[in-house]
């Protein structure tokens, strides 16, 4: 990286949740890895790049001296805890952030706005803007993360503004940009699009997120779109491009070698010795199509019964969002559906779900992806979906075989190597799942090598060290074209 990054004062990294949620327990602290794609991508860039990383804790704490050591557990991560009373968090995070914007950026119709999660929004927005406007310099450069955070580019310039100091503001969208339709029910959608166009570039997953976004700001902002990648809006000149976010392949590749790891693999091929096994990791989450994956798995189960005791999906469903009614009710619809397709297609053999309603270690994470034979993400819309890289990187031996839905970001850049398929058509499922099982060898190798290929090289450090590298670029010379 450039001077400009090894100084750690001189990049500043926020986003809603830190990499280490904490929690209180005995009276003292102790902070655990947040989950998501999000502080996976962050994470892998922390290797080569240093800086700072701002965010909400995930806790409420008041008093003065425990918010001390709340800091304190956090400084050996260069993480700056952003404190927040806790039914201000839950507006801004639950209610408006996670029930109406989050189902918009996913292509989702029908959302109902409401003021008071609208405030609380903005007041967070604001409370960050404080806390970095007071931390940064001149020459800083901040780089802010997602949805929840889409007015902070604006409230963090004019405060910046007003201290005298020039920053370069970076912003990143780790969902989907939906077309502009989707953003109708929404009144406040300027107030959301011009806080994002206060950022000097603007960093998207994909090409069709990237032109959805200079769609809108053109057709409801009367922006100045003609050139490619730059929107110019209020004199301002804005980059906008597409990031390719990733993981870090090495770490996959450094755990797949640790004995205990090994250990469990044996222990795993043991367990299913003439059994096929799928793979399935995702939060709980609408738009990961989870009720979709278990009836299209369903489907393959009553269309192949010559399989029966031969296939098992190991389906884990990471706990997420639960303080929000949706995510509640699809928990327990889940549950209700994985035991009607295990009550229909067990066996005294076994049962052809595997069902875990938990998050599960990064080794034992590894392991499992390194054993099954087949990986199956059924996303409705999903901003990228890191798994689908993550299991690619565990198929050194196996050149185990991707069934990828095509509403994921990632199938943007992996169709090649994947069998793609619809998820709302069971039919579609159900053969894709087959033929993915009964794909000849010499064409799984090719499709592994191809997608080995993208993920080696699209790594979570080169995104971000390039996106870092494009804003120090308008830092140096702001104004200038992208
Ligand atoms: O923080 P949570 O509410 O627990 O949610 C976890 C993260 O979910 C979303 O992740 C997205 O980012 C990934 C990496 O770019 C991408 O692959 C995935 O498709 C997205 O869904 C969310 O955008 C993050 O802010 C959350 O932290
Ligand atoms: O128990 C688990 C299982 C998985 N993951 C990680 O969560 C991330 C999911 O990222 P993805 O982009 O697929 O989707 P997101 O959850 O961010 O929408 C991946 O890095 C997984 O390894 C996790 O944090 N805890």
């Amino acid at each position: 990286m450039g001077s400009i990054t090894d100084d750690k004062r001189n990049l500043i990294i926020v986003s809603n949740r830190l990499p280490l949620s904490v929690k209180r327990v005995k009276g003292t602290f102790e902070s655990s890895l947040s989950s998501g794609g999000l502080v996976t991508s962050l994470s892998g860039l922390t290797k080569s790049t240093q800086f700072q990383w701002f965010g909400w804790p995930g806790i409420e704490v008041k008093d003065p001296r425990e918010q001390e050591d709340v800091q304190k557990s956090l400084d050996a991560h260069n993480a700056i805890p952003i404190f927040l009373d806790s039914s201000l968090a839950h507006e801004h995070y639950n209610g408006f952030s996670n029930r109406i914007l989050w189902p918009i950026l996913h292509y989702q119709s029908g959302v109902v706005f409401d003021e008071t999660p609208w405030q609380a929004y903005r007041r967070v927005n604001e409370l960050f803007a404080d806390a970095i406007a007071q931390t940064a310099e001149s020459g800083t450069l901040i780089w802010v993360h997602d949805y929840h955070l889409m007015l902070l580019p604006q409230l963090l310039r004019d405060r910046l503004k007003q201290q005298g100091k020039s920053c370069a503001i970076g912003f990143s969208l780790h969902t989907p940009f939906p077309a502009g339709d989707f953003w109708r029910n929404l009144p406040v959608r300027k107030h959301l699009i011009e806080g994002m166009l206060s950022s000097d570039l603007i960093g998207f997953h994909t090409d069709e997120y990237k032109q959805n976004f200079i769609d809108t700001c053109a057709s409801l902002l009367n922006a100045r779109t003609e050139i490619p990648n730059q929107i110019q809006y209020q004199n301002r000149l804005v980059c906008i491009d597409k990031f390719i976010v990733g993981i870090d392949p090495q770490k996959f590749t450094d755990t797949l070698q640790m004995p205990d790891v090994q250990d469990r693999i044996r222990s795993l091929k043991d367990r299913y010795k003439g059994v096929k096994v799928i793979v399935g990791v995702d939060r709980l989450d609408h738009i990961k199509g989870l009720t979709q994956k278990l009836k299209g798995f369903d489907a393959f189960l009553d269309d192949h019964p010559e399989l029966q005791n031969k296939v098992v999906l190991i389906q884990v469903a990471v706990p997420s969002r639960e303080d929000v009614k949706e995510y509640q009710d699809l928990e327990t619809e889940l549950c209700t559906i994985a035991g009607k397709i295990n009550g229909k297609h067990a066996t005294p053999e076994g049962t052809p779900l595997l069902y875990m309603h938990r998050s599960v270690p990064f080794n034992e994470l590894t392991a499992l992806y390194s054993v099954a034979d087949v990986c199956l993400l059924t996303s409705t819309r999903d901003g990228m979906n890191l798994v689908a890289f993550e299991y690619v990187a565990c198929q050194q031996e196996r050149h185990g075989v991707l069934v990828l839905s095509e509403f994921a970001g990632a199938a943007s850049f992996m169709t090649n190597g994947s069998i793609p398929f619809h998820p709302a058509n069971k039919t579609e499922m159900s053969e894709a799942i087959f033929n993915a099982l009964n794909l000849d060898p010499a064409e799984r190798k090719a499709k592994y090598e191809y997608l080995r290929g993208f993920v080696n090289t699209n790594t979570s450090a080169k995104w971000g060290e390039t996106f870092i590298e494009r804003l120090s670029r308008r830092c140096r010379r702001p104004g200038t074209s992208c």
